[in-house]
């Protein structure tokens, strides 16, 4: 497992930020460890300020989610990349121990995607060009994790957030939760395929246990999916069981409604039963940049949602 060859696990390399530089405002949801908030914090006297969020470990944590909440900490800081949410640093050496890390205002993706479903008689305001760069932020990031030769193994919108909800709106990698228990329980034999995003694995991964870029490259074949319907849970109606069925068996989910041709086409080679057959980051990087260009006024197009005629 390519992450095991991950060496440096010691948190002393953690930047730990004076607390009292530290403002809490207000809770922005709810982690697996306990809440995250959104705050400021104060570098120095010169500097102004910058807003951050802090994600903070329930008062009373179990061995194991500490743990687990410093892992979290150390894998963020290893990355540096503008699709990946970066880690400003942490307030460990006291309780409630914090993760500080960049703000990002727009909120998950998921929900950003379903807000902006046209409604009926009425056009989407996004256009198939911000779906295309919300899905060229979210492979930036996995190419960038792909090179480390680190498996994310979540891939999935509701991992990822926005900047801003605007046209600016950058996507970014923000959850390591489940890189990070595989190294305690192996989820794939610990807890069924209750525990795993079955909908968002291929073949290899459910059955075997195998992981590796080629897992994150089928899961975002299912983001590029996600993006595209706009934020429609894959499979609608079927259990996990069912999913690994029918996935087994050669079905993938079928093209969702004003999907470009080309877009739907790279799905599918992201969802080759075969990990060998799967292209890498970056080809999907490049054939992602040929269907922007090569589509650039199509893209520009609303996205119309077909008045259903009720009476026919
Ligand atoms: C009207 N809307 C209501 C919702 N609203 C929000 C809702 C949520 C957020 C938010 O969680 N922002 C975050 N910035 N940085 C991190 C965040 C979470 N982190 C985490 O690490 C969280 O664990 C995480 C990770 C991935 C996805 C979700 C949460 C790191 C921001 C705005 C915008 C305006």
């Amino acid at each position: 497992n390519p992450n095991y060859a991950f060496n440096n696990w010691d948190s002393s390399r953690l930047v730990e930020l004076p607390r009292d530089r530290l403002t809490l405002i207000q809770s922005i949801g709810k982690g697996a460890f306990g809440e995250v908030y959104m705050g400021y914090l104060i570098f120095d006297e010169e500097t102004p300020e910058i807003a951050v969020a802090v994600k903070t470990l329930s008062a009373m944590p179990a061995q194991s989610s500490e743990r687990d909440f410093t892992l979290e900490a150390i894998i963020m800081s290893q990355f540096d990349h503008e699709n990946i949410v970066k880690l400003i640093g942490v307030c460990f050496q006291s309780n409630p121990r914090y993760i500080i890390l960049e703000l990002l205002e727009g909120g998950d993706m998921q929900t950003f995607l379903r807000e902006n479903r046209p409604k009926t008689n009425a056009s989407s305001q996004l256009t198939l060009y911000d779906l295309m760069q919300l899905a060229h932020n979210v492979a930036s990031g996995c190419q960038y994790l792909e090179n480390r030769h680190f498996v994310h193994r979540d891939v999935a919108a509701r991992n990822c957030l926005l900047t801003t909800k605007d046209v600016d709106r950058i996507a970014k990698i923000a959850d390591f939760g489940m890189a990070r228990d595989i190294y305690h329980n192996d989820y794939y034999r610990k807890g069924g395929s209750a525990v795993l995003p079955v909908k968002w694995m291929p073949p290899e991964a459910f059955l075997d246990g195998i992981f590796s870029s080629k897992t994150d490259v089928w899961s975002f074949g299912i983001v590029l999916w996600e993006i595209f319907s706009l934020g429609f849970s894959p499979y609608p109606g079927k259990s996990n069981q069912e999913v690994m069925h029918v996935v087994r068996g050669g079905i993938r989910l079928d093209a969702p409604e004003h999907c470009p041709p080309s877009a739907y086409s790279l799905m599918k080679n992201c969802w080759d039963p075969d990990p060998k057959l799967r292209p890498s980051f970056e080809d999907i990087l490049k054939s992602l940049n040929e269907i922007i260009s090569k589509n650039k006024e199509l893209l520009y197009s609303q996205i119309t949602v077909k008045t259903k005629n009720l009476h026919s």
